[in-house]
């Protein structure tokens, strides 16, 4: 296996360097008042919709725009300044723990709970103000519902390349794992993503990258998987 499994992981490995490099190019030509818009209309959509209304808990990434990622901050803006009417959501997001790919999801209850890492990246304390160490997601009692995930290169089938660090495939594994065990409802995977962000022609992957369920763009949201296409039917674009 190896003789076969070296070169083919190998070129894998460049295919997907090559493809971060190209869009990494990509979005520093798309122009700002298009990401702007784009990451007006993607918001829009997903505050507007059924799955995320009736979302209780949900995973999201908090967005870089140093990295030219979508913007999250509305929708992170909603979850926690929910008010008396509405049922409050649960939200948790990504820290990193070291840089052997693990990352966990800390449970946040307000913007203040968030500060700039050294990378640049916003992410909580692994304790909150009280010096308590905060829920992670791989110890609650309950799935969480929605999980907004980031991503470099998208295909209209969900396959998907992040930024090379591998944490969101290895924590969606763990995850997904988690949920068969306890016999929990799957969450949704939605991948935020500027048109550009979308390529025509597959994105090569290996076992273990986890696809998307569903792509959220500025054209609205795009069911890919048979769970996504039955979960959000009334969105297609
Ligand atoms: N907003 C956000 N949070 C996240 C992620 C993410 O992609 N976006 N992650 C998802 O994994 C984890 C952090 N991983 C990261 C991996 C790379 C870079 C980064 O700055 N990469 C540079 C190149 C750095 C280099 O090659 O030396 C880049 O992509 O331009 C940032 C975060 C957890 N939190
Ligand atoms: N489930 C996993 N278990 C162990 N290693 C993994 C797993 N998933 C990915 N990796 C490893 O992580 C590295 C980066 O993977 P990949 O190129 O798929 O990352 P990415 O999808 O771009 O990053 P990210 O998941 O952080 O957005 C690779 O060496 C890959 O083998």
């Amino acid at each position: 296996m190896a003789t076969i499994a070296g070169p083919a992981v190998e070129l894998l490995r460049q295919q997907k360097k090559a493809l971060r490099l190209a869009m990494k190019r990509t979005l520093r030509n798309f122009p700002l008042e298009s990401r702007l818009e784009e990451d007006k209309a993607i918001q829009k959509h997903v505050l507007s919709a059924d799955w995320f209304a009736q979302s209780r808990s949900l995973c999201a990434y908090l967005s870089c725009a140093a990295l030219r990622e979508v913007d999250t901050n509305q929708i992170v803006a909603s979850i926690l300044q929910h008010d008396a009417s509405e049922m409050a959501k649960e939200l948790y997001v990504p820290r990193i723990v070291d840089r052997e790919a693990n990352m966990v999801m800390l449970n946040v209850s307000t913007t203040e709970d968030l500060v700039t890492n050294s990378m640049g990246i916003v992410e909580p304390d692994f304790t909150d103000s009280g010096g308590h160490p905060r829920k992670s997601v791989l110890e609650a009692s309950h799935p969480v519902d929605v999980l907004l995930v980031p991503g470099l290169v998208f295909d209209r089938s969900g396959r998907r390349c992040g930024r090379g660090g591998g944490y969101y495939d290895v924590f969606l594994s763990k995850y997904l794992e988690l949920v068969k065990d306890k016999n929990w409802k799957r969450p949704l995977l939605v991948a935020l993503a500027y048109s550009v962000q979308v390529v025509a022609d597959p994105v090569p992957i290996a076992e273990t990258d986890v696809p998307v369920d569903a792509l959220v763009l500025a054209s609205g949201v795009l069911p890919v998987s048979d769970y996504a296409i039955k979960l959000m039917s009334t969105e297609q674009t």
